[in-house]
């Protein structure tokens, strides 16, 4: 008997190489998608084929290369094992196999190659699952319309559900709590928490994208969770991109005047990543340790992302298990 339905579950997309090649036909689509980048194409056009799709592949490709794993980008390889962690999860849940595959919105495995395997294991319900817990019309966004457009061919549609969004989710919760806890733990003693959430442009957040309120709903709860007060925990917004204003504060000027602060010993969590990448494993991990202790900072220790860990498994089956109630 083929399964009651399939998961979905969706990530940004990397590029297949650390390479300059690979690095611009990922940046081409990804900042082509105008949900990503809203300036009017005719505008917007020049500027990314003319200047940027020139200028930066190389640098990135570097940036990529010194984070790259032996089974390729790190995005894809965690999200490789979260898909057959959630598997072998559900499996036993249900004492039967449930079809769980792994599309990116931009690049491979494409939601063509994923919906096609899904359909191939005969289901005809697929929950979609983002891995965004906090909603961006720019991430979470992009993938409906995504889906939309792998799904156009189709003569016939499979019945559907999408995961909006679970910043607030108990479990999720839980599951960044009990990491924090055992990275406390094994280190020993407690830095300065700061929670660092990948950033979107200001004037997104002004024109209703809730991704704001999202992220600082997170970082309350999870402070909650923790038992921390005002002034033992902190928020900032990471990963600018061009020139306009993006949410504040930025995570690496305020890493900067903690360096200068004397600031002894910081933790960094970075709460939007389901799985570590670039901007956490060279952007945090990495390029903003060097701020933080060349401006004369202390200790500086990246707890990584949930990626595969039992905690975030059992979030996403628990998702999983609510979404697909009367499936
Ligand atoms: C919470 C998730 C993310 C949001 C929101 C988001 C918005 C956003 N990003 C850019 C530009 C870039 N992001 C890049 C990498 C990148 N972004 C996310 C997640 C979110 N982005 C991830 C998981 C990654 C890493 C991918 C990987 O391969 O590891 C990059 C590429 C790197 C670089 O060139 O610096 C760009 C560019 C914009 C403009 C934006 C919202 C408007
Ligand atoms: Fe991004
Ligand atoms: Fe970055």
């Amino acid at each position: 008997m083929a399964a009651r339905y399939g998961v979905l579950l969706v990530n940004l997309g990397t590029p297949e190489a650390p390479t300059p090649k690979a690095v611009r036909q990922y940046l081409g689509e990804f900042l082509g998608d105008p949900r990503v980048i809203d300036a009017p194409r005719w505008l917007w056009w020049p500027i990314l084929h003319g200047v940027i799709l020139r200028i930066r592949p190389p640098k990135v490709a570097k940036a990529y290369a010194s984070v790259w794993q032996e089974e390729g980008s790190p995005l894809l390889a965690i999200g490789r094992r979260q898909q057959r962690a959630l598997r072998e999860r559900l499996a036993t849940q249900h004492g039967e196999p449930v079809p769980v595959e792994l599309a990116m919105t931009y690049g491979k495995p494409s939601m063509e190659e994923a919906g096609l395997k899904l359909r191939e294991s005969g289901v005809e319900r697929i929950l979609v699952v983002p891995l965004y817990p906090q909603f961006s019309r720019t991430t979470t966004g992009a993938v409906f319309q995504r889906l939309a457009k792998a799904l156009e061919p189709c003569p016939h549609l499979p019945e559907l559900r999408f995961v909006r969004d679970y910043h607030d989710h108990p479990d999720y919760i839980a599951a960044l709590a009990a990491s924090v806890r055992q990275h406390w733990e094994t280190q020993g003693d407690r830095g300065r928490l700061l929670m660092s959430y990948h950033g979107i442009p200001k004037r997104y957040v002004d024109n209703g994208d809730p991704y704001a309120r999202h992220c600082q709903k997170t970082s309350q709860l999870l402070a909650e969770e923790l038992g921390l007060g005002e002034g033992e925990w902190f928020q900032s917004y990471q990963s600018r991109f061009g020139r306009e204003e993006w949410l504040k504060p930025y995570t690496d000027e305020t890493l900067k005047g903690w360096g200068a602060d004397k600031t002894e010993c910081v933790d960094v969590i970075s709460p939007a990543f389901a799985a570590d990448c670039l901007e956490t494993l060279e952007e945090i991990d990495a390029e903003n340790r060097e701020y933080f202790q060349q401006a004369g900072g202390g200790r500086y220790r990246y707890i990584p992302a949930l990626n595969d860990r039992p905690e975030h498994v059992t979030m996403l089956a628990n998702l999983v298990e609510q979404h697909t109630a009367g499936w």
